[in-house]
C-alpha cells in the first residue's frame, strides 16, 4: 500500500511504477494513500479498533504485517470495525458484507477518490467532454469496444509482445536483467497497448510509445508522493492548479498523440473518401482511435484533442497496471520454477490440439474438392489464438492465485453519499468512507486448503477464471464498477507468461533472499532483485 509511490519529486519515466496509478488499481487505492482529514463514524456500535503500545495510529501495526493486524482486528471487532490509518477513520468492512459496498451506488469509489487527492478536477482538466461525475464514458469504450473484440486483437497483441520480447531480451543464456520492468514489461505492454488503441502507423512513434510508459509517472506527480500524511492544503492546490493548461503535466502527453494521430486521421479520411468515390466499402482499421472517431458523436467528444484526452485516460488505466502485473508474474514464475513444466506442457498440447484440428479441417475441405483458404494456411496453425489462450487453464489459475496471493490488504475506498445501513445493522453515515479488507475475502477458508500458501492450481477444474470478478476476487472490484478492462489484461499477462516459458527454460530470480518480498509487494513498489533469463534450445 504505502510504496505504490514514489519519495522522489523528480520522478523520470522509469519511475512509472513507483508511483501511484488511480485509474487503473482502482481509483480508491490512491485514495488510500493519500487521506488527510479525520472523518469518524459516529455509529458507536462500530469499534474502533485498539492501538498497539506506543501507537498513536494504526499505521506502523498494519505496515509491519497486514495479514495479523487484520486478523487480531477481525478476531476482536467482527467483520466491521474502524482505524486510524493515513490520518484518517476508516471503517474496515469484512467478508459477505463487502458485496453490499461494492453493490451499493450509495456508496462511491470516485467520490472516495477525489475527496483524497483532488484528481477529479485534475483528470477533467485533460478531457473537454463527459465530465459530470459519474460519468461512464471510459468503461463504455472499454466494455463496448475492447473486450467483444478481443479475439480480433489478439494477433496484433501477441505480434507486438513477441516483438518487443525478442527486441529487449531477445536469445541468452544466464542474462541478468536487474530490472524486467523498465528494460522489457513495460515495452512489450505499452508496444501492444498502443497498437490496439491508437492503430500501428501511430504506435510506430517512439515519442507516443514513451507517451504511453512515462503519462503514469507524470500523473503520480500530480497526485503527489511521501504520502504518509497528505494534507487538504495539497488536495486544495491539486483541484485549482492543475486546472491550468501550465502547470499540467499531462498537456505535453496529450500534445504528443494530437500530433501523431493528425496525419494518420486526415490519411485514413483520404482513404475512406476514396472508397466511397470508387463504390467500394471502406475497411475500417482495427484499433480504438478509429472507432472513437466513428462514434464522435455518441460519445460527446468536442475535438480531436479531446479524443487524444479520453485515450490518454485509457492509457493511464491500463499500461501501468497491466505492466506492473506482468512484471511479477515473472517472479512468480521465477519463484516456482516447479511449475514451469507443467506449464510449457499444457501450452504445446493446446497448441497441438489447435493444429490437429486444423489439419483435420483441411483435410475435410480437400476431400469435398473446396480450396483450402487462407484462414487454414498451416503458417498459422500454432499461433497463439485467443481461444488458445483460453485453454490454458493452469496458466489462468496460476495467474488468478498471484492476485489472490499479492493483492494490498486493504484498499478500494468507498465514500457514502447518503447514510447506508448494512445487513448487520451498522451504520456509515453520509461522508464516512468504507475501505474494503481484501484479506477476509482472499484469504476466506472457501478459497479452498492453506489460504496462506500460494497454490498455483488452486482454480484448476473450477468455475473461477482469472477474469471472473466477485467477492471472492476482488483485484478488479466488482459489480458495475468492475475493471472493465480485466479482459484484455488477463489476456496479455497469460500471453506474457506463455511466451516467456516458450522462450526460456530457466528464469531465476537474482538475490534468493529477497524472493519473499518480492512475492509481496505491491503493485507499483520499486523492483529489489532482478531476473536472469536463459533460452530454451
Ligand atoms: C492488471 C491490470 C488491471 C488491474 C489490477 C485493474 C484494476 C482495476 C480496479 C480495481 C478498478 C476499480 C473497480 C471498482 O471501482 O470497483 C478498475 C477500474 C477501471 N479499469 Fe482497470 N485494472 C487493470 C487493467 C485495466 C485495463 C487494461 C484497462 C483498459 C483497457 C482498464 C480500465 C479500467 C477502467 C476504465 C476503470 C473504471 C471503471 C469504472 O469506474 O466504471 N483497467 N481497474
Amino acid at each position: 500500500m504505502l510504496g505504490l509511490v514514489s519519495s522522489s519529486s523528480t520522478l523520470v519515466a522509469t519511475d512509472a511504477f513507483k508511483v501511484i496509478l488511480p485509474i487503473g488499481i482502482g481509483f480508491a487505492s490512491a485514495a488510500f494513500l493519500t487521506m488527510k482529514i479525520v472523518t469518524p463514524n459516529t455509529d458507536k456500535s462500530i469499534q474502533m479498533a485498539s492501538l498497539r503500545a506506543g501507537d498513536s495510529t494504526h499505521d506502523d501495526e498494519y505496515t509491519d504485517d497486514q495479514d495479523e493486524f487484520l486478523a487480531r482486528c477481525e478476531e476482536e471487532y467482527g467483520p466491521v470495525f474502524n482505524i486510524l490509518l493515513l490520518n484518517k477513520t476508516l471503517t474496515v468492512v469484512s467478508g459477505r458484507l463487502i458485496r453490499e459496498v461494492f453493490m451499493n451506488e450509495d456508496f462511491s469509489a470516485s467520490d472516495a477518490i477525489d475527496e483524497f487527492t483532488g484528481m477529479r478536477a485534475f483528470m477533467h482538466s485533460m478531457i473537454k467532454s463527459n465530465k459530470d461525475v459519474d460519468n461512464r464514458i471510459i468503461h463504455e469504450v472499454v466494455r463496448d469496444n475492447i473486450s467483444p473484440n478481443l479475439p480480433t486483437f489478439t494477433p496484433t497483441i501477441v505480434e507486438q509482445l513477441e516483438i518487443q520480447l525478442e527486441k529487449c531480451l531477445g536469445k541468452c543464456e544466464e542474462k541478468l536483467i536487474e530490472n524486467p520492468l523498465t528494460s522489457v514489461l513495460q515495452e512489450m505492454i505499452a508496444g501492444a497497448m498502443a497498437n490496439v488503441f491508437v492503430g500501428p502507423e501511430v504506435a510506430k512513434s517512439r515519442k507516443v510509445i514513451n507517451t504511453f510508459i512515462t503519462c503514469t509517472a507524470d500523473f503520480g506527480k500530480v497526485l503527489g508522493n511521501s504520502f504518509r500524511r497528505k494534507s487538504a492544503w495539497r488536495t486544495f492546490t491539486t483541484r485549482t492548479k492543475y486546472r491550468t493548461s501550465l502547470l499540467n503535466p499531462m498537456e505535453k502527453h496529450i500534445h504528443v498523440l494530437v500530433e501523431a494521430t493528425t496525419p494518420v486521421i486526415l490519411e485514413r479520411r483520404r482513404l475512406e473518401a476514396e472508397a466511397v468515390a470508387a463504390g467500394q466499402d471502406y475497411i475500417r482499421p482495427n484499433d480504438i482511435l478509429q472507432r472513437l472517431l466513428d462514434n464522435f458523436d455518441k460519445y460527446n467528444f468536442v475535438d480531436q484533442e479531446d479524443v487524444c484526452g479520453h485515450l490518454l485516460l485509457l492509457v493511464l488505466a491500463s499500461v501501468h497496471t497491466t505492466s506492473d502485473t506482468s512484471t511479477n508474474l515473472l517472479y512468480y514464475l521465477a519463484a516456482f520454477p516447479q511449475y514451469q513444466d507443467q506449464l510449457y506442457a499444457e501450452q504445446q498440447e493446446v497448441l497441438d490440439g489447435q493444429q490437429r484440428e486444423r489439419e483435420e479441417l483441411r483435410k475435410k475441405r480437400l476431400e469435398a474438392g473446396e480450396e483450402v483458404g487462407e484462414d487454414l494456411d498451416p503458417a498459422h496453425d500454432r499461433d497463439l489464438t485467443a481461444a488458445a489462450i483460453k485453454k490454458m487453464v493452469h496458466m489462468d489459475s496460476f495467474v488468478r492465485e498471484i492476485f489472490r496471493y499479492r493483492t494490498e490488504r486493504l484498499t478500494l475506498t468507498h465514500r457514502a453519499r447518503r447514510d447506508v445501513t448494512l445487513s448487520n445493522g451498522m451504520v456509515l453515515y453520509k461522508g464516512n468512507n468504507a475501505i474494503i479488507n481484501m484479506k477476509s475475502a482472499h484469504q476466506s477458508p472457501d478459497q479452498g486448503e492453506d489460504v496462506a500458501e500460494f497454490r498455483p492450481w488452486r482454480f484448476v477444474g473450477k468455475p473461477k477464471a482469472a477474469t471472473k470478478a466477485g467477492s471472492d476476487f476482488l483485484p478488479f472490484g466488482m459489480g458495475r464498477h468492475a475493471c472493465p478492462g480485466r479482459f484484455l489484461a488477463i489476456q496479455q499477462l497469460k500471453t506474457v507468461g506463455v511466451l516467456m516459458i516458450s522462450k526460456y527454460s530457466k528464469i531465476q530470480i537474482q538475490d534468493p533472499s529477497k524472493t519473499n518480498k518480492v512475492l509481496r509487494s505491491r503493485i507499483g513498489e520499486p523492483i529489489v532483485t532482478g531476473l536472469i533469463f536463459t533460452s530454451r534450445q
